[in-house]
Formats: structure tokens, sequence, C-alpha cells
């Protein structure tokens, strides 16, 4: 292990990790926020499964971040953002399962079109005939939330995110513990 000063441009000075050489991959999250409450999937199936999130997912080539974030939000829950507002990025490294870095750029959204509904995602191969539900959208008192049965990481970023601060945050796992974690406020 080295200490781990610059992820991608960004200082964790006390953060460790196991290798600099790693490839980063972008990923988007939004968090949904109401009044005192902010709305979490299900996810029903795929990477981070029977887990509450904010809705995201990876950014496809050709399209930028945000729209990204707006397509996945649209995607896994039917709300159309009309604004974002962007609370920074989120470093997830993994000691044990993956050779890559999540590099997750996080939003929250308070104006939208639309009411949540279950998500629905044709499948390739079974178009028009098979519906695959991918997540589980439901509304969560800011005082509820479910950060049990979360990614162990939300309980430390989330929270900030509902006072709508600015921050970067580097987490590394191993396997499903988070072994150490700095964050950065603006
Ligand atoms: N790796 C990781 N991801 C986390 C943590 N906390 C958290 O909210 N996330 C979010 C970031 C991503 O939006 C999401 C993981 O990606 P995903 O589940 O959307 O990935 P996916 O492969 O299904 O992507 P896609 O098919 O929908 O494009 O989980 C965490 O602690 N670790």
């Amino acid at each position: 292990m080295q200490k781990y000063s610059d992820v991608r441009g960004m200082n964790f000075f006390n953060t460790t990790i196991a290798s600099k050489r790693k490839k980063s991959k972008l990923f988007t999250l939004i968090i949904v926020k109401k009044n005192e409450n902010v709305l979490l999937g299900l996810k029903k199936r795929g990477f981070g499964v029977h887990k509450w999130n904010g809705f995201g997912g990876k950014v496809e080539s050709g399209e930028s971040i945000q729209d990204g974030a707006i397509r996945e939000l649209q995607e896994e829950c039917g709300l159309i953002a009309n604004s974002l507002y962007k609370h920074g990025i989120l470093w997830f490294e993994n000691l044990e399962t993956t050779d890559m870095i999540f590099e997750v750029h996080l939003f929250s959204v308070s104006d939208y079109k639309g009411e949540a509904t279950e998500s629905e995602e044709i499948n390739d191969l079974l178009k028009m005939i098979i519906f695959v539900i991918e997540m589980i959208p439901k509304w969560f008192n800011i005082k509820d939330i479910p950060f049990q049965n979360m990614w162990p990481s939300n309980k430390y970023w989330l929270p900030l995110v509902i006072e709508g601060k600015k921050f970067d945050a580097f987490f590394l796992y191993k396997n499903e513990h988070v072994l150490d974690f700095t964050i950065n406020e603006y």
C-alpha cells in the first residue's frame, strides 16, 4: 500500500490505496429531493442488487456526463430532470473485486417533471416481449433513510447531499467493507 495523494487531480492525503495505475470508469448518480424526502430505488438485479440507492449508471460514449445522468434517471424511475445540482465526485476503489476505480459524478434534483414509477428496461433479445424491472422507486423521509440496506459509503456522503454541500470523496473498499475514506468539502 502507498499513500494516495492524487485521484485524477483531487487531493486525498490521508487515504491509502493499492495502486495508482488503475483506470477509472465514469458513472452518474442522482438523488431526487422533495421537501424532507428523498427518492431511492431498490436495485432488483445486477451490480448492487437488493440495495437502496440513487439513480444512475454508466456514461455512454458520445454523451455528456449530465446527459447520461438525466437519461439514467428517466430510464430507472421515469422522472425528467429540469435542472441538476452538482455536488461533486465520489471515487470508489475495491481492493478485492475489480481492477478499476468508479468515478461517480453526483447530482441532486429538486426540479423535475413526472411521477416516479417502477422502471422498465427492455431486454435486447426479447424486445417488445419481456420487460425487466430494474429498480423500484420509493420516497423516504430524511430521518428514515435505510442506510443499513445501502452501500456502506452512503451513510458518510448522503447526509452532505441532503444538506446541499459540495464535496469530493474517496472510499476504499475491501469487498463490502469501507477500509478507509476521505471527504473534502468545499
Ligand atoms: N461502487 C460503488 N457504487 C456506489 C456506492 N454508493 C453508491 O451510491 N454507488 C452508486 C454509484 C453508481 O451510480 C451505482 C453503481 O453503478 P450501477 O449499479 O448504476 O451500475 P450498472 O452496472 O447497473 O450501470 P448501468 O448498467 O445502469 O449503466 O452505485 C459505493 O459505495 N460503491
